[in-house]
């Protein structure tokens, strides 16, 4: 479930009169998602999709609309915001900060097959291309300082072994970044998971729900793509899909030397970025919702295996 505010027709019906969309038609909820309402409605000119912010920091959400429309600008396949007739895109709506967003094509892939891979590494490629000269910026609310901070607060819950696991990690990853400059920086998507994306067929129809979206290092998004789009079952790297996205991304953004040489610390870091916030759902922060939780142990698993095998070789820029 994913209406946590009921909206009734006429509310919506008022709603949209603010904006040059048409009439209202109809509106439905929608069953995915975990954080926010949502809903599609449709007018008599077009298919939206309208969004209730439930939870999270309502003061960035001025970042997420300039980042969604900076991205749209340049013709990366994201949701840029509705304006209303005064060019404003944030609203309220049932004392809830609210946005609309056209509606975009497509399903998640499950399994993504090699082309729907390349699509994927080419439009992230696009992203972080044109994200490093986007002016806004929100610090990586889950870099390396987060990981060093909250840990602490899982470790109880955890065997012996995977405590020691876990310490040792953030340690080494510390030591790691302390040797190297900067990396390239630029916006994130910050979450770009199978279910964040929508294909027609192979086509890429949609990258949403950019509610992760922050300024960082362009190489942790490419490692959060890796670890969900191509691992197996047993959390080890599935080298056809691994191949088709990062030849297809390094055509549009070759990776430097510095990005190479931390590839396989990144994959793992953000492999603990996410079995820690799997952990801290489950342990700590559990939502008010009656909602089943991600499982942490796929990144554990995932985690074991990049340390037990490490990275395969990058591949060269697809021509
Ligand atoms: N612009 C859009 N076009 C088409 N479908 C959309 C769009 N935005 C959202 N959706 C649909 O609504 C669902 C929920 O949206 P979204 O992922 O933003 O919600 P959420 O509550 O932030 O979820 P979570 O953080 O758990 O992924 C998506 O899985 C998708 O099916
Ligand atoms: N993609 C996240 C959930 C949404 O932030 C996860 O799989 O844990």
């Amino acid at each position: 479930m994913a209406v946590f505010t009921p909206l009734s027709d006429a509310q919506v019906a008022t709603f949209l009169e603010k904006f040059d969309v048409g009439r209202f038609v109809s509106l439905k909820g929608v069953a995915a998602g975990t954080e926010n309402s949502t809903f599609f409605v449709t007018t008599d000119r077009r298919e939206l999709v309208l969004t209730l912010f439930e939870q999270g920091e309502h003061a960035e959400l001025p970042f997420f609309v300039e980042l969604l429309d900076y991205l749209d600008e340049h013709r990366l396949p994201v949701p840029g915001t509705v304006h209303d007739r005064d060019g404003v895109a944030l609203h309220s709506l049932a004392d809830k900060p609210a946005l609309l967003f056209p509606r975009l094509p497509g399903r998640h892939p499950q399994a993504p097959n090699l082309a729907q891979c390349r699509a994927l590494g080419d439009t992230l490629g696009r992203l972080h291309k044109v994200s490093q000269h986007f002016p806004g910026h929100r610090p990586n609310p889950r870099d390396l300082h987060w990981l060093q901070a909250m840990h602490h607060k899982v470790l109880t819950y955890l065997s012996a072994d995977d405590q020691t696991l876990m310490k040792d990690e953030v340690d080494d990853f510390e030591s790691a970044f302390a040797k190297h400059d900067e990396l390239p920086q630029g916006a994130l998507h910050g979450d770009l998971f199978r279910d964040n994306t929508l294909f027609e067929g192979d086509t890429l129809g949609g990258i949403i729900d950019f509610y992760n979206g922050c300024t960082g290092d362009l190489l942790f998004d490419l490692a959060i793509v890796i670890n969900d789009w191509a691992s197996n079952e047993d959390g080890t790297l599935n080298g056809e899909r691994y191949t088709a996205i990062l030849s297809a991304y390094q055509s549009r953004r070759r990776l430097t030397a510095d990005e190479r040489t931390l590839w396989p610390t990144m994959l793992r870091m953000t492999a603990l970025r996410y079995w820690l916030s799997r952990l801290l759902v489950v342990y700590v922060d559990p939502p008010a919702h009656d909602l089943t939780p991600h499982d942490p142990d796929r990144f554990r698993t995932i985690l074991k295996a990049r340390m037990a095998h490490g990275a395969l070789p990058l591949p060269e820029a697809s021509s």
